[in-house]
């Protein structure tokens, strides 16, 4: 029977030999002493020993909590009774006096010399006739006010110790309180109450019966009409400071509070329930009933945990691949999880991906989308071109020594730069690709290639080089896209609105403004009064430009203004540019007789050529009051403003064309360059790299840490395996 009691405490002696705290895990079922500072825990311990063995005084004395195990010697051993530390494992103690010494020089090793507290326990075993087996873990007491130098937060350090093993649902709370204090208020059973309100594994010692006053004693406490616990109350006259200086041996103490119960009045009927002897039988058959009530929890709780170490071990390293024989295929193995959990990761297709923070391909389809897009739309097509210089642009290509190319050239040279200003986003997002790609490198790996450092900062470095290696001719790419479009203005371009869009766009604009402007007239001045000077001017501009339309239309063929109109062809844009930026001068412009009219009507490309000038000719004629007699075309600033402003508005159609080509073809450049071909060579890169039979040595060192975790790993699933089986035997 008693034999469960010595399966828990093997389990435990192995769980703390190997301290993986095994038995924080397990729980395993144990008796935990709770009390008041001097209630007399260590008192009822001495006397369940039968032995005069631990630290006395005044003040606080537990400071580290001691787990005791009692064992059983045969009644046919010879041996005498002794005890045994799990930090002294070589010597076996005789004299009790010198464990009490153990006790205080181990508590002062690691709780210190100022009365603070430990959370380490102290491992003590005693082997005795005269024990039943018990585990016991005596705690430091519960206190209020700190003493001498121990810290002020010490009342809170020893509830929370105190706390952490009694809310264990296997441990049994041995709740002691002083019989010459408020028994239901001690404070042992209001915290055994906050973790066992139901009163179900808590049993209460009310210790100090001896010291009530004269005329009161605790029956109804001892009985369990003053406070009902399923477990009940001891009652013991432990022996006193007095007892202690005057070497009162246990076997008198326990003869005196034998008689103590028998011979008081309000006891006697109760003597055979009460005192130490009756306490050490009772926690014997109770831990006992406990563990029985427990083993198959604790059994599938084992298997859970095989489990899971089992899991833990298999990352340290696959079995199959230990040994030099193997060293080859294990590296193999290594750079082929690696490149895939690189391309997985790149694929978003890694069981371990973030869900805090957007990675791999995902981030790097974020890149292109959203920053680059944002970078390049935040670019101003016409930033730093002021009117100034598109005039002088202008000026420069209607100069005397005008040809067929030169307004391509003054558009060209605005165009320009400013198409440039797309190269250092593009370069960027270049830069920023192959930042996720060094990252994501850096991010994998598992457990097992943990194992070798080496190894695993090689993988790093290999792929590394590989991104760098790349990142030149990618950067080199992006950057020839822009030269590409620097190259040739294509004013021919399908998506380019030319004048006509231009127009268009400028029409609305100023009619916008316009109607702003009347509105606000109107509002100023109420009725509007008679515009006979706009009147005037559009007749005298209708009357010029009917004058002025045949010559017009003759300037604007593809092929220069003698020459035939292609069918087929469209509007041409750059003998727009040609004819607006002079290059034909006006007076060259031949004027077509009446049948050549009649020819370029029939054309309906020419007639569209002649709907936009003659729009530019109307938007001229309704917005620009001109003097009689003056050329509509001569150097009047309104007719500048009104160049400078559709120069402005042909960049900006061209700078957005050039703007969508960029971001459609970077990211396109960076997947095709940089990311597939990565993706696509890591794997041989690493192979040929690394897998060399010279390296596989030092490829392989094993980090020490790691080698000793899988050691560590490896006996606790020993251990669990072995509990696992003693426990299966006994079920
Ligand atoms: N007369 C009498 N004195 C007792 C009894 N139990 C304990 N004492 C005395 O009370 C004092 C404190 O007892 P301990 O057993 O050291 O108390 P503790 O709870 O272990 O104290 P800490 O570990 O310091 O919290 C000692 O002087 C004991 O001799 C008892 O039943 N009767």
């Amino acid at each position: 029977m008693d034999n469960v009691i010595d399966l828990v405490n093997k389990i435990q002696d192995v769980f703390s030999t190997i301290g993986v705290g095994g038995n924080d895990s397990l729980d395993l079922p144990q008796i935990i002493t709770v009390g008041s500072q001097s209630a007399g825990k260590s008192s009822v311990l001495e006397n369940i020993v039968q032995r005069d063995f631990l630290p006395r005084g005044s003040g606080i004395v537990t400071r580290r909590p001691l787990v005791l195990q009692l064992v059983t010697l045969p009644p046919a051993s010879t041996e005498e009774d002794y005890g045994e530390f799990l930090h002294v494992p070589t010597k076996r103690f005789y004299d009790f006096g010198e464990i009490r010494q153990e006790i205080e020089h181990d508590t002062t090793r690691i709780a210190g010399t100022n009365k603070g507290i430990s959370r380490q326990p102290i491992h003590l075993k005693i082997y005795s006739k005269r024990v039943l087996n018990l585990t016991m873990v005596d705690l430091p007491g519960l206190t209020k006010i700190p003493i001498g130098d121990q810290p002020a937060d010490i009342e809170k350090q020893i509830r929370s110790l105190v706390l952490d093993y009694i809310s264990k649902p296997n441990s049994i709370i041995l709740a002691v309180s002083p019989a010459n204090t408020d028994i239901a208020n001690s404070d042992s059973l209001k915290l055994a109450r906050k973790v066992d309100p139901a009163g179900k594994r808590t049993i209460g010692v009310v210790t100090k019966l001896d010291l009530m006053d004269a005329g009161t004693n605790a029956l109804d406490v001892l009985t369990g009409r003053a406070f009902p616990l399923k477990l009940g109350f001891v009652g013991l006259v432990n022996r006193s400071q007095q007892d202690i200086l005057t070497n009162k041996s246990m076997d008198d103490a326990i003869k005196t509070e034998q008689e103590f119960f028998v011979r008081h009045a309000a006891y006697k009927g109760i003597a055979a329930r009460c005192g130490s002897t009756y306490l050490a039988k009772q926690l014997n058959s109770i831990l006992v009933a406990h563990i029985r009530d427990k083993l198959p929890d604790m059994r599938s709780k084992l298997s859970a945990m095989i489990g899971q170490t089992q899991h833990e071990l298999a990352q340290y390293g696959d079995p199959a691949f230990i040994g030099s024989a193997h060293k080859g295929s294990l590296v193999l193995k290594m750079l082929t999880m690696f490149a895939t959990q690189f391309t997985a990761s790149i694929d978003g297709t890694s069981p371990e991906i973030s869900t805090k923070e957007l990675s791999g391909g995902a981030r790097i389809y974020f890149i292109f989308n959203n920053i680059f897009g944002h970078a390049l739309d935040a670019i101003i097509p016409c930033s730093n071109i002021t009117n100034d210089d598109i005039r002088t642009a202008i000026r420069n290509s209607t100069g005397p020594r005008c040809s067929l190319f030169v307004p391509e050239l003054a558009f060209d040279l605005l165009v320009r730069p400013q198409i440039r200003l797309l190269e250092s986003p593009s370069l960027r997002c270049v830069d920023m690709a192959f930042q996720e790609l060094s990252k994501i490198c850096h991010t994998c790996g598992t457990k097992e290639l943990m194992r070798f450092p080496k190894l695993h900062s090689k993988l790093i470095d290999v792929v590394s080089d590989l991104l760098h290696e790349r990142l030149g001719p990618t950067s080199t790419y992006v950057k020839s896209l822009i030269d590409l479009e620097c190259a040739y203005i294509n004013t021919n371009h399908p998506d380019f609105p030319g004048a006509t869009g231009a127009m268009q766009e400028l029409e609305k604009t100023r009619n916008k403004s316009r109607k702003k402007q009347q509105n606000d007239h109107l509002k100023v001045n109420g009725t509007s009064t008679t515009n006979t000077t706009n009147t005037a001017a559009t007749t005298m501009d209708l009357k010029r430009r009917n004058e002025r339309s045949s010559s017009i239309t003759s300037s604007t063929s593809m092929n220069g203004p003698n020459g035939p109109t292609l069918p087929g062809s469209s509007p041409s844009k750059d003998s727009f540019l040609n004819y607006f930026f002079g290059g034909a001068s006006r007076t060259d412009r031949p004027n077509l007789g009446p049948n050549e009219k009649s020819l370029h009507h029939t054309n309906p490309i020419t007639s569209l050529t002649n709907d936009i000038e003659g729009e530019l000719e109307s938007h001229f004629a309704n917005n620009f009051t001109l003097e009689s007699g003056e050329d509509f075309f001569a150097q009047s600033s309104d007719k500048e403003d009104m160049e400078v402003e559709l120069i402005r508005t042909l960049i900006i159609s061209y700078f957005n064309i050039v703007r969508k080509t960029i971001q459609d073809l970077v990211p396109k450049a960076i997947m095709h360059l940089l990311v597939n071909f990565t993706r696509e060579s890591v794997q041989n890169r690493l192979v040929s790299e690394l897998y060399r039979e010279d390296l596989f040595n030092d490829l392989l060192l094993e980090d020490s840490a790691v080698a000793a975790e899988r050691t560590r790993c490896k006996a606790m699933l020993d251990m669990y395996r072995k509990a696992f089986a003693i426990i299966s035997e006994s079920i």
